[in-house]
């Protein structure tokens, strides 16, 4: 049987150019199957291994260990030399500085290094001074020495008597002079066989002090080395970090890249250091690569926070102690004391640890508050763990819609003026009653306290003397529920979206605009944020905003708004499910000038313990009677009211469509007078016009207003957003 075989690639090693019946070499056929470049790879591939499996042997680690002893310890001592003779350190630490971007350091070091070029010039005029005048002295030292030998000779002559003497004193010092050489002719050889050998003994010393060897060789106990943060091993990571720029600066400066450091302090459960960037390398792209950082740094991404100091070109590191996030923070403060007291105006709510393990408080007042996050990530206990300490405050009232209902908020129950708990679409109805409720008392404050002149707006005394005044916070958890709410309220409007008919979003947006300075606040928690979920005009009313963990960093810019987030807060960042509780935060609570987020490990208060807390509260409160069901009421249609009072008839006088009017619904109408008529049909192009002398309303003019509405809601619910 015979065939030809067709070669592919001509470079193939031993490729036969005839005919041939042979099989391929069993030896490789894999190998010889692929082309030159898969070939290649899996040659790399195998090399890799074979390193990989080397360096798992105990004899090899040790032979590259003091292999590399000596090579590093070698470059450290001749570094070590050539600096001392050189102007090298100044070269380095002016290239460092520049690197940094600090030019006042570098005009330090040109001085400096300007300074130590005239010594060393002085030194060397000195030197060839010296050397010209050597043989003058060296003819005067000898002859002075001679001379002196000779005296003495004399001396010791006269002395003893014995003119033999004179010569003594020079004949001693010969033979001294002899000795020395025969000694050294003895040791020089050894000597010079041991030289090179304590050469080495040195260079292998300063390599083992230095660990110049690589990770995997080195012994265990210096390998943990690692897990501490030094200088060095921070700008390794950096010059790791695959940024090219970066890399070069570093490696320009040597031994003198801690330059760029801050000095690393400890901070809480980590250490904390400021790291200003070479030029041509931007804060975002090292944010970027956390990851790689946080591995360089032998930490999990989750234990490295890179946040952007008001300082250019700085990013400041947190690195947490290996481990140490994933331990439990102690119990809530409020479950400590049985003597928690509150205050609206001046206290503020403990909620937790930063990372620095300080602890962190929130000042709720007159403050709207935004927490989102994945689900079952701790929203509720989040924005529950507020309340439960402002509820200590028996001035404030609350008036709560959990849109999930499933007890999270039972507790307040006797508690809270009004506490609504489902998810339907009777409950969405409820909670925007709820919030629309707000508005209009917080339209009475704003009318009461404009006339009664007030001009510190509402103070501590007046919230805890006059009812009128009393703190009202408007908790909706699951707020998503009523944003994403596609049911309509009898005169047509949409409890949800974000249009400008949406009841639930327009109540909301009010109280965003001017709840605050009258003590009228709302608190929302939202589940996953979207902009159809969560509106952004929404979003952006709050004054503290906080987010669990979240998908995508888009999702983060949602919760938290773009410029934290490009500034380092880090939602997405967060570990699902592993990380539950932990927030980031902007705004309410204590930062640095230029910090724009904290990241804050809140207390957990079970559902149990919340309990506890609650009936604690109660007994201080004297019983409050919580409306769990709204009466929700069908708001009042003008338009159709007027609509059906016309009837049949084509034209009505005003006077007698007011008498209709009050007939039909005298709780509304009694008090409407042909202005407040003239009023609801102007805008709709509706209004009364006079007819034979007299103002009238006209039916078709009302009845196209009418249409024109519907349509203009059809449009609506046609249209994206219109936030
Ligand atoms: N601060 C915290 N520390 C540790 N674990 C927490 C913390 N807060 C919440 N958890 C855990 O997360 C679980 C869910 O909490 P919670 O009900 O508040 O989440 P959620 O985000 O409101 O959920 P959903 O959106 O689905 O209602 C709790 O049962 C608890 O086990």
């Amino acid at each position: 049987m015979s065939g030809n075989v067709v070669r592919l690639h001509k470079d193939t090693p031993h490729a036969p150019s005839e005919t041939t019946e042979e099989p391929p070499a069993p030896a490789a056929p894999v190998a010889e199957d692929k082309p030159a470049p898969a070939r290649r790879r899996l040659r790399i591939a195998e090399l890799r291994r074979t390193v990989a499996e080397a360096r798992e042997h105990d004899a090899y680690r040790v032979l590259v260990r003091h292999g590399a002893y000596v090579v590093g310890g070698t470059r450290v001592l001749t570094r070590r030399a050539w600096d001392a003779r050189t102007g090298a350190r100044y070269e380095r630490m002016i290239r460092a500085a520049e690197a940094a971007g600090l030019m006042e350091e570098v005009k330090e070091w040109e001085a400096r290094a300007q300074t130590y070029r005239a010594a060393r010039h002085r030194r060397r005029m000195d030197l060839i001074r010296t050397l010209i005048y050597a043989p003058k002295a060296i003819g005067y030292a000898t002859a002075t020495g001679a001379g002196v030998l000779l005296m003495l000779g004399i001396l010791l002559a006269w002395a003893n008597n014995d003119v033999s003497d004179v010569l003594t004193p020079i004949e001693t010092v010969i033979d001294i002079v002899r000795l020395v050489a025969y000694v050294g002719g003895i040791i020089w050889d050894p000597l010079l066989m041991a030289a090179p050998w304590l050469a080495v003994a040195a260079v292998w010393g300063a390599g083992r002090r230095q660990h110049t060897a690589p990770q995997w060789a080195l012994p265990a106990s210096a390998r943990a080395f690692g897990d501490t943060i030094t200088p060095s091993v921070v700008v390794i990571a950096f010059r790791d970090l695959g940024i090219s720029p970066l890399r070069k600066a570093i490696d320009g400066m040597g031994d003198v890249g801690a330059a760029m450091l801050s000095p690393i302090k400890i901070a809480g459960c980590g250490v904390e250091v400021d790291v200003t960037l070479p030029t041509g390398v931007s804060t975002e792209e090292i944010q970027n690569r956390r990851r790689k950082l946080a591995e360089n740094l032998n930490r999990h991404e989750h234990e490295v926070f890179i946040t952007i100091p008001p300082q250019p070109r700085t990013v400041r590191l947190w690195i947490a102690d290996s481990g140490a996030l994933d331990e439990p923070i102690g119990a809530s403060p409020l479950m400590l004391s049985e003597d928690v007291t509150a205050d609206y105006y001046t206290g503020s709510a403990p909620w937790g640890q930063n990372l620095r393990g300080d602890l962190v408080d929130v000042s709720v007042f007159q403050r709207h508050i935004l927490l989102t996050g994945l689900s079952n990530q701790g929203k509720t206990a989040a924005l529950r763990a507020l309340a439960l300490w402002l509820m200590f405050d028996d001035t404030v009232d609350f008036y709560i819609a959990d849109l999930k209902g499933v007890g999270d908020w039972r507790g307040f129950l006797g508690l809270a003026q009004v506490l609504i708990q489902g998810p339907t679409d009777e409950h969405v109805a409820q909670a925007t009653d709820m919030v629309e409720w707000g508005v209009d008392e917080m339209q009475k404050r704003i009318a009461l306290l404009e006339e009664s002149g007030a001009t510190d707006g509402v103070t501590r005394d007046m919230a805890r003397t006059d009812p009128r005044f009393r703190p009202i916070v408007l908790i909706v958890d699951e707020a998503q529920v009523a944003y994403g709410c596609g049911a309509k309220s009898p005169d047509g409007r949409p409890y949800g979206g974000s249009k400008a008919t949406s009841r639930y979003f327009q109540a909301v947006k009010k109280i965003h605009d001017q709840g605050r300075a009258v003590n009228v606040t709302i608190w929302e928690g939202t589940q996953d944020p979207t902009n159809e979920n969560l509106p952004k005009r929404s979003r952006e009313g709050n004054h503290i905003r906080g987010s669990l963990v979240l998908g995508t960093e888009a999702q983060a810019e949602m919760a938290l708004g773009e410029a934290p987030v490009k500034a380092g807060a880090a939602p997405h960042k967060l570990r699902r499910d592993i990380d539950r509780g932990m927030l980031v935060v902007t705004g309410g609570v204590k930062m640095e000038p230029g910090q724009v987020s904290v990241t804050v490990r809140t207390h957990f208060i079970s559902g149990t313990d919340a309990v506890t807390l609650t009936d604690r509260a109660k007994e201080r409160r004297h019983g409050v009677t919580t409306v769990q069901a709204l009466d929700v009421e069908a708001p009042v249609d003008y338009l159709a009211d007027i609509c059906a009072v016309l009837g049949e008839d084509a034209r009505v006088r005003t006077q007698e469509v007011l008498h209709r009017l009050r007939t039909r619904n005298d709780a509304v109408y009694a008090e409407w007078t042909f202005g407040d008529l003239k009023a609801e049909l102007e805008p709709y192009d509706a209004a009364p016009y006079k007819s034979d002398g007299v103002m009238v309303v006209a039916r078709d003019r009302v009845e196209n207003a009418i249409l024109a509405r519907l349509a203009a809601m059809e449009d609506d619910d046609e249209g994206e957003g219109g936030e």
